[in-house]
């Protein structure tokens, strides 16, 4: 049995987006609200009964969520074009420094039910 620990944030932040379809639109600067949900796996220690705290947890989340919320996502270099599957990727390797035992990253624009995750195995 294994266990997964999940927490979730959201920010908002503009983008552009080179298209085939519906390219007016997505070339106008224009916002999204993305929540994002991040879960570690793994077995927790069994003197704390805790995969990790999550204080901890939450302290790394709110340091990303500073660098994305009320952004400019077209001026962050390291996402590439801002898509979900890039953002999910981002987000990885953000996070993956402080949260080794990160398992999987979903990426959520709910107004228009988009919804993209990025996982390990
Ligand atoms: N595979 C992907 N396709 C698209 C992505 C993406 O991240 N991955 N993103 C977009 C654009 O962000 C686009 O703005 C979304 O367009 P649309 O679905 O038409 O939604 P709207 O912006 O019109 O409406 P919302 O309700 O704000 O989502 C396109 N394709
Ligand atoms: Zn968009």
């Amino acid at each position: 049995m294994i266990y997964e620990l999940t927490q979730e944030f959201f920010f908002d932040a503009a983008h552009t987006l080179e298209r085939t379809i519906e390219t007016d639109s997505s070339r106008r600067i224009h916002g999204h609200t993305y929540h994002v949900l991040v879960s570690l796996r793994g077995q927790p220690d069994p003197k704390s009964g805790m995969l990790m705290d999550l204080g901890y947890f939450r302290a790394a989340l709110a340091k990303l969520r500073d660098k994305l919320d009320h952004r400019f996502l077209d001026e962050i270099p390291e996402i590439g074009p801002a898509t979900l599957e890039n953002l999910c990727a981002y987000v990885w390797r953000e996070l993956e420094g402080e949260l080794p035992a990160i398992a999987r990253v979903t990426l959520e624009r709910r107004a228009g039910g988009d919804r993209c995750t990025l996982s390990r195995d």
